[in-house]
């Protein structure tokens, strides 16, 4: 079968003034403007691709010229020869040597891969008349083993084992799909507790967060333990308080928290680092924590160090407090091994930090073959769009379960998106169901127009102003 030829593509340098109002920050972020190298692929029809990689400001425009070093590669391209073999065309995204070079498979050649598959995978799903999800979750097992990214994990996970894996899932997806789609799939809050906020916000999005149904919520952590001491107090306070739950409800209704050091109303507390520390710096410093009762410890220390991670998850383990790591994780590779080295209780998929959804397939199903549930990283611009794309691909398709699953939620920038993302009145995502949304990920021409760096209106007048 023959279709379309990808003939040429645009690109965008998207950048959103958060830092105006400490939206995003941490302890090491502390200055984020949510921005995204944005790219739409034409095609000799008016089929078309949208997709977007994350930064948090300066550099977004270094990630832009490297997308469009990598969607040249796509350029005369036959849309269904690429859509009939998603594997395939990850591999010939990955190939061009030169490029290769300057990764491989990481920093900003990897996530400029990432806007460009996903803007493909968003193509395929227009074609299909199917949000993403709904396209993935309707493939074959064969087919989704080969739109998988499978180079270098095979001494983890075969595409024999992959195939048993997906055919055993088989016959319950239809209920799985039709449980979501009524209940919703479980998220947790992380907008309430940026670490730019002051007490008093904090607690009033808390606040605003419980009466929404949810019963998960992150803080940011690691500049200062007792401010952090005094931060989770204050949280604390409002979510094991039974008079902030919904008007009716005797206790929160949101996803399980077994096993995840809920308080006494069943509602969990996750506290996240951004890399902050040193091994034994971390161990000393949650454990100083212990008090407000975290789940998990995320991104303790650097990224990349898997034995670290393995080090400070059997140090708190007797602490009763997990390890979680992933939205910095660069490939597939690193999560591989925080996997074999059991470094880690929960798997936080960046979906485009990964080189897009060739490379999380991979990591959704080593995770299930390993059994650690995924809870996608989500804080950024445009994130919550794509991931709830991800987590229903793994519920419905992969793992099977979304029990003990959250997915990140924030409530920043939706309005800029065609297809924005909700949450229903228990806490938990929308399925997207739109024929037209693909990835979900398109952005309005008059977004664009506005928050273009340098000549948007936005930045022009701001400039003015200063
Ligand atoms: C810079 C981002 O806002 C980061 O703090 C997000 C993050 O770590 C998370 O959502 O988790
Ligand atoms: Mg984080």
């Amino acid at each position: 079968m023959t279709g379309a030829k990808i003939t040429h593509f645009e690109t965008h340098d998207v950048r959103f003034p958060t830092s105006l109002s400490g939206d995003g920050t941490d302890a090491m972020n502390t200055d984020c403007d949510y921005s995204s190298a944005y790219i739409t692929l034409y095609t000799s029809s008016s089929l078309v691709g949208h997709g977007m990689t994350f930064t948090i400001g300066r550099g977004n425009e270094i990630v832009c010229q490297a997308i469009k070093e990598v969607a040249s590669r796509l350029v005369g391209r036959d849309t269904e020869q690429l859509f009939a073999n998603m594997g395939a065309a990850w591999d010939h995204l990955l190939a061009d040597p030169q490029l290769r070079w300057i990764g491989p498979e990481k920093g900003v050649i990897h996530i400029a891969t990432g806007a460009v598959n996903n803007a493909l995978w968003d193509m395929y799903a227009r074609a299909r008349s199917k949000p993403l999800w709904k396209l993935v979750v309707d493939m074959s097992p064969e087919e989704l083993v080969s739109a998988t990214a499978f180079r270098y994990i095979t001494d983890a996970i075969t595409r024999e084992e992959a195939l048993a894996m997906l055919k055993e899932k088989e016959a319950g997806k239809k209920d799985r799909e039709a449980k979501v789609k009524e209940l919703g799939y479980p998220a947790y809050v992380t907008s309430a507790g940026w670490l730019g906020y002051s007490d008093e916000k904090v607690a009033r999005l808390t606040k605003e967060a419980v009466s929404a149904g949810f019963n998960h919520f992150k803080m940011k952590v690691g500049s200062n333990a007792a401010s952090d001491l005094r931060r989770g107090k204050i949280i604390r306070s409002i979510i094991d308080d039974p008079q902030y739950l919904p008007p009716g409800s005797s206790g929160h209704l949101g996803p399980s928290v077994e096993g995840k050091n809920a308080g006494p109303t069943g509602a969990v507390l996750m506290i996240d680092a951004n890399q902050v520390w040193d091994v034994p710096q971390a161990i000393e410093y949650v454990k100083s924590l212990e008090e407000i009762k975290p789940w998990f410890i995320e991104e303790p220390t650097a990224p990349d160090d898997i034995l670290g991670h393995a080090a400070i998850r059997s140090a708190l383990k007797p602490h009763g407090i997990g390890v979680a790591t992933g939205e910095h994780a660069h490939n597939r590779m690193i999560f591989k091994q925080l996997l074999q080295a059991q470094a880690i209780d929960v798997c936080q998929i960046d979906s485009c930090r990964l080189a897009g959804v060739s490379e999380v397939l991979s990591v959704l199903l080593m995770a299930a073959k390993f059994g650690v549930p995924v809870c996608p990283h989500a804080g950024g611009v445009g994130l919550c769009e794509y991931v709830i794309h991800l987590s229903l691909i793994d519920y419905i398709a992969v793992s099977g379960t979304m029990e003990r699953n959250v997915l990140e939620f924030v409530d920043h920038l939706h309005e800029h998106f065609l297809y924005p993302c909700s949450i229903n009145s228990r806490g938990r995502y929308n399925v997207p169901t739109n024929a037209a949304e693909g990835y979900s990920i398109e952005m309005h021409k008059n977004s664009i127009a506005e928050y273009e760096w340098p000549n948007g209106s936005y930045w022009v007048e701001a400039k003015g102003t200063k």
